[in-house]
């Protein structure tokens, strides 16, 4: 079971979860934009201390793929993750930003809240390379970070539907990881609000050693 964790903000941070072995270390790289997105510098500084076999994941929520492609040239993520809102930044737009950059993954978030879920994910198989499925503010331009968990009854479907390996987000913490994957049975989870800090955005390390070693021990 692989683990992913967002998100990063310093180079000790990157240095400290990957030793931990978790798979995918993520970071919210941006324009400012959004809230907490590192500039591409401070990202490329960050993912620096990312110590192999963990992967840099870069998370963008801009639906500017041309934005996307010039911080990911710059940068050059393992994977490059879109967390735009799929009416923003479709399929189309993903398989030509797959082909511009040709040795990254892509990871396409998937709001998960109704039956309008399973064709989004659909729409992405056999173009991304992976799937997140995470919680959603109707509202929102960008998906997830929301710290509250969706219907894995719909996930589940979804992890049955498509060829791509999916990972499965959205209020995942160490006290519930075990239920999720059972309930899911994803490739992989992912936690952000869960391993932080109370109150902070800052990781608290213990949380993710816990989120990482529950994740791996509830297939073991
Ligand atoms: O990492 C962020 O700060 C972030 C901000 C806005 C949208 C998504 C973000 N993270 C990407 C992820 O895929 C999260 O890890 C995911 O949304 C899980 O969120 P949570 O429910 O808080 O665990």
């Amino acid at each position: 079971m692989l683990t992913q964790i967002y998100e990063i903000s310093s180079p000790e941070e990157a240095r400290v979860i990957s030793a931990i072995g978790v798979d995918h270390v993520g970071i919210l790289v941006g324009n400012g934009e959004f809230p907490r997105e590192q500039p591409v510098a401070a990202a490329a500084t960050i993912a620096a201390a990312i110590a192999p076999p963990a992967k840099f994941s870069a998370l963008f929520l801009t639906a500017d793929t041309g934005l996307v492609e010039a911080w990911a040239r710059a940068l050059r993520p393992a994977i490059i993750h879109l967390g735009a809102s799929p009416d923003l930044l479709g399929p189309a737009a993903t398989a030509a930003l797959k082909r511009a950059l040709p040795g990254c993954a892509i990871m396409r978030s998937v709001p998960v809240s109704d039956e309008a879920s399973l064709a989004i994910a659909r729409s992405y198989d056999g173009i991304a390379d992976w799937l997140l499925l995470d919680s959603h503010r109707p509202q929102d331009r960008q998906i997830g970070a929301l710290g509250v968990t969706h219907d894995w009854r719909i996930s589940r479907r979804i992890v049955e539907a498509v060829g791509v390996p999916v990972i499965l987000a959205g209020g995942l913490g160490p006290g519930n990881v075990a239920e999720a994957i059972q309930a899911v049975r994803p490739a992989g989870v992912d936690s952000k609000t869960r391993t932080d800090q109370d109150g902070s955005h800052a990781k608290d390390i213990e949380r993710v050693r816990r989120f990482h070693a529950a994740a791996r021990a509830a297939v073991a």
